[in-house]
């Protein structure tokens, strides 16, 4: 188990939390970031919170920080937690500055990103990871996990998801990780709903119309996966295919089951919804984007996901912030 230095490339939601994790359980842990992300943590430290009341202080000290690439010539590891708009331009800087035989691992959103790392960093042992909980800004360097599950990363050499195992974050390997990933991408069509919602994750999902649209968005992209001769592996202890069934259960029922599968707290909005109330780009194209491409490919249609892709791209375009529209104003 190697405790070479772990370079966190891109400090931000995802990073800041996997990263201070890392750090409070002594790695050396660099952050790679911007100074709006990393001055409050210079000044202050980190704090990382979550659902079932974690509270830790990571000092200033317990952590390297740096908003320059060069930090990632002292890599031994190197994990990529940008959006997916920045990851050709950060495959580059790794190319440029980290050593060839440090492992690169993308916990990224999408299917396309260590796709994109891969290709600028050839003979690397370059893996896809899926993260499956939220993380939310909860005041100047203070993160807050809020929901479970723990990180899966793709097969390979050595034993990395042991040595990034470590209290509150759990890692495990899995050689089918590109079926877990798209897995993953089904239950992040409903990044844009909710972005689109201006709800809070927890409150969209006690809304029978939200479940109904988002079972029928997955059910599209379910065709379309299926019709492109893709094996998905579920996020849930339940298969990918139940996933529209048991959104379109009555409210009591279907909260019990979620439960049972799932803990998410009252702050969890998706990682969209921050990128479009900060007038960021989003990951639009990565998800919605990418099953209408697929569809059209195969002379298919995606309506559902078309008109949200659409939607998206408008309020980012117009500058909407605090977009709350309702189920209905998404469907074709
Ligand atoms: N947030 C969540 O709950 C979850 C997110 N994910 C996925 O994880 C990935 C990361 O998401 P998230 O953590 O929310 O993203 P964030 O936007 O919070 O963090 C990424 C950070 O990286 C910074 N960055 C980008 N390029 C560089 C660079 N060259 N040098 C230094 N810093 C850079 C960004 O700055 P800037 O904005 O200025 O470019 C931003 O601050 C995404 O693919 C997302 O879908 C997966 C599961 C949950
Ligand atoms: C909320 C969650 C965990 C699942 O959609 C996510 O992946 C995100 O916010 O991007």
């Amino acid at each position: 188990m190697t405790r070479g230095r772990i370079v966190i490339a891109g400090a931000g939601a995802v990073g800041c939390f996997v990263g201070g994790l890392l750090a409070a359980a002594g790695h050396p842990v660099t952050l790679l970031g911007r100074p709006r992300m990393l001055d409050p943590i210079r000044d202050g430290g980190l704090r990382l919170t979550d659902f079932a009341g974690l509270d830790l202080r990571v000092a200033p000290g317990a952590l390297e920080l740096s908003e320059t690439a060069d930090c990632l010539a002292g890599a031994a590891l190197v994990l990529v937690t940008v959006k997916g708009g920045a990851t050709a331009d950060m495959a580059a800087r790794i190319a440029a500055h980290a050593p060839a035989n440090a492992p690169v691992i993308s916990l990224q959103n999408g299917i396309g990103n260590a796709g994109t790392l891969r290709a600028a960093l050839p003979g690397r042992d370059l893996r896809a990871g899926m993260v499956p909980f939220n993380v939310v800004p909860a005041g100047p360097g203070h993160w807050h996990r809020a929901s479970s599950g723990g990180i899966v990363i793709g097969a390979g050499p050595g034993d990395l998801a042991n040595m990034l195992s470590v209290p509150g974050l759990a890692v495990t390997e899995d050689a089918d990780i590109t079926a877990i990933q798209w897995g993953k991408l089904l239950l992040n069509l409903n990044n844009a709903l909710n972005a689109l919602s201006g709800l809070a994750l927890r409150d969209q999902l006690m809304s029978r119309g939200w479940r109904r649209l988002m079972a029928d968005q997955m059910a599209e992209a379910l065709g379309v996966l299926r019709a492109s001769g893709i094996a998905v592996k579920s996020t849930t202890p339940l298969p990918a295919w139940m996933g529209p069934h048991i959104l379109r259960l009555p409210t009591p029922l279907f909260a019990r089951i979620a439960a049972q599968m799932l803990t998410i707290d009252p702050s969890a909005r998706t990682s969209m919804a921050y990128d479009v109330r900060a007038g960021r780009a989003t990951e639009i194209d990565q998800l919605q984007g990418l099953i209408v491409a697929m569809a059209a490919e195969r002379g298919l249609s995606a309506p559902i996901c078309a008109k949200v892709a659409g939607l998206v791209r408008s309020v980012t375009e117009t500058g909407t912030t605090d977009p709350h529209l309702r189920p209905d104003a998404l469907r074709p």
